[in-house]
């Protein structure tokens, strides 16, 4: 794995499709628990990547140190070539977004409301405590409620009214108003039924896939990790154990994750074994 001075001063030879290196990254709380130990990957512009792991595994911790709501305790991350630091953070968060499990709106606050939010890197504070957004912000909101299924007649509801899947709609047009480069997704379908969750699934990948963006989004369900994913990477007890294309990810793979108590999904019997 290169180190960021090594990226840096090699850029050109270094595939101008990498987006995101996780070198040697670890985590480890103050209360001892040990989240990532020594995770490494690069991750490539425009990748649809699904973290797969047992509950506990390091997937959101892994997803939170690229918005830097975890801060690593060693290793590093890079973006661009350019290693993320605490000072770098601001002008991160307007290129990475997240959407969250439980979508995270604003329950009382409108649909447009909600997606603006997602825009507070563009304004000052008081403005945005203010709901004073610019006409360009506030004609992007509408862009992107639209561009994720709902008409206008959404725009003045209150989030609480709306259904789980409209609500995670609206958590992802609040990720996409920015146009970031990552869109972090955690566990994004949790809480929605299956029907629902693919077109969740379908929305982000092609959202992502009409800007380049790149996605980490982590998952329990192997079977739509299959189905969606250009990637896996399998995480146990915070390490890598797999990482390939999704049709690699076989019921060997899937063993080796999930343990020999796990009841595997189906699989595809032709595709070949990728551990790391
Ligand atoms: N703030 C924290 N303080 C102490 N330990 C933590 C903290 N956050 C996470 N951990 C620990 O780090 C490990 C990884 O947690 P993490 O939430 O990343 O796992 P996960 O794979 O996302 O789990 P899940 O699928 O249940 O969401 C776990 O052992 C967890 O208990």
């Amino acid at each position: 794995m290169p180190t960021a001075a090594q990226i840096q001063s090699h850029s050109t030879s270094y595939a101008e499709s990498t987006h995101l290196v996780f070198n040697n990254i670890c985590k480890k709380f103050p209360d001892g628990a040990s989240a990532l130990e020594g995770v490494s990957a690069t991750i490539n512009k425009g990748e649809f990547c699904v973290i797969l792991g047992q509950s506990g595994s390091g997937k959101s911790t892994l997803l939170r140190a690229i918005n830097g709501l975890t801060v690593l305790s060693s290793g590093e991350l890079i973006l661009d070539s350019a290693p993320l630091t605490p000072s770098s953070l601001r002008g991160i968060r307007r290129r990475v977004a997240m959407v969250h499990q439980h979508f995270n709106l604003v329950e009382r606050a409108s649909v447009a409301t909600n997606v603006l939010i997602g825009a507070v890197a563009e304004v000052s504070m008081w403005r945005a405590m203010l709901g004073w957004y610019p006409t360009h912000l506030r004609n992007r909101a509408c862009q992107v409620i639209e561009r994720v299924g709902l008409d206008e007649s959404h725009l003045k509801r209150r989030a609480s009214t709306l259904s789980g899947g409209q609500q995670q709609r609206v958590g992802i047009a609040r990720a996409l108003i920015l146009s970031p480069e990552i869109i972090l997704a955690d566990e994004p379908v949790a809480s929605l039924d299956p029907a629902i969750s693919r077109e969740i699934l379908n929305l982000i990948r092609t959202a992502a896939r009409e800007q380049n963006a790149t996605v980490l989004c982590s998952l329990h369900q192997i079977d739509l990790a299959r189905e969606y994913a250009d990637r896996i990477i399998g995480l146990r007890k915070g390490r890598i154990i797999f990482d390939g294309p999704a049709a690699n990810f076989d019921a060997k793979a899937e063993a080796a994750l999930y343990g020999k108590n796990h009841i595997p999904t189906s699989t595809n019997e032709t595709a070949k074994p990728e551990h790391v």
